[in-house]
């Protein structure tokens, strides 16, 4: 089976996997000999076509793939939380109590108004998550993440449920938690325009390896109006094997990070 630890410092990457496979039957590897570092503070969106191991690379490094078959090595900080698509909110605790849930500080409480206070729902600590949208329970959701003070985020499709609008709100407000906490980020998405606004840098899983590996050299002003940008797009789609059709059909605006700088 792989390692998997909570052994890297702070000294060094924050993100360590080595020679990783992964196996559900014997058909085939998902993952095959996959090797990853990811810098502390760095931001990674992880793409791939559906089915390409894009989860089971994110649950092995969570520790969430005890049971399935591989070998390799996976390193990772003391301090890691994962979002998910669904907030996975409990529906029988307050708010604030899903956010403090498991913390056992004396502050605890004071933390948990502070990190709602943060993502945009101060006020709403006494609400049932039933209470709240779509939007409001993935909020929740980052806020039971940050108090936790994590040195990895891992987030899968965390706004893959959410209507456009409510997703450039929260690409302005992840990125302006991130550079607030400064976590090391692995997000996967199926959104291309998504990776290059809100990361760092895009890796892109194929036949069970990264196939391409690129840092997102834009600034910090990123829009899709810029050149840059689409040259991004295209080459990420074509790593993706799909053909950008950008121009033929216009997609609806995803989050600018001249929209988090005014934030
Ligand atoms: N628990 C499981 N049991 C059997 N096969 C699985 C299991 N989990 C994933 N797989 C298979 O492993 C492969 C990779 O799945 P994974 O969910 O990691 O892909 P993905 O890139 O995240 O896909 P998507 O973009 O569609 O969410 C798929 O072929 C999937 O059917």
């Amino acid at each position: 089976m792989a390692s998997h630890t909570g052994e890297l410092s702070t000294h060094g990457p924050a993100v360590r996997v080595q020679d990783l496979h992964r196996s559900f039957n014997e058909a085939g590897g998902v993952l095959n000999g996959l090797d990853l570092e990811i810098a502390p503070g760095e931001f990674v969106a992880l793409l791939g076509r559906s089915g390409s191991g894009k989860s089971t690379l994110l649950r092995s490094l969570a520790g969430l793939d005890r049971g399935v078959a591989g070998t390799g090595r996976v390193e990772v900080p003391e301090k890691v939380s994962v979002v998910f698509q669904d907030s996975r909110l409990l529906p029988w605790k307050r708010v604030l109590d899903n956010v403090t849930f498991g913390l056992r500080s004396s502050d605890a409480s004071e933390r948990g108004l502070q990190a709602l206070d943060e993502v945009g729902l101060a006020g709403r600590e006494k609400a049932w998550p039933h209470e709240l949208s779509g939007g409001e329970q993935q909020r929740a959701a980052l806020a039971r993440s940050l108090v936790r003070d994590p040195e990895l985020l891992l987030a899968d499709e965390p706004f893959g449920a959410l209507d456009a609008l409510t997703r450039i709100r929260m690409h302005t407000l992840l990125r302006k938690l991130c550079e607030v906490h400064r976590p090391a980020v692995l997000l996967v998405t199926h959104d291309v325009d998504e990776a290059i606004v809100l990361a760092d840098r895009v890796i892109v899983l194929d036949g069970g390896v990264v196939r391409h590996d690129a840092r997102i050299e834009l600034g910090t002003r990123r829009s899709q109006a810029d050149p840059a940008f689409a040259r991004l797009r295209a080459e990420l789609l074509a790593e993706l094997g799909v053909e950008d059709d950008h121009d033929a059909a216009p997609r609806p605006a995803v989050g600018r990070l001249s929209e988090r700088a005014a934030s």
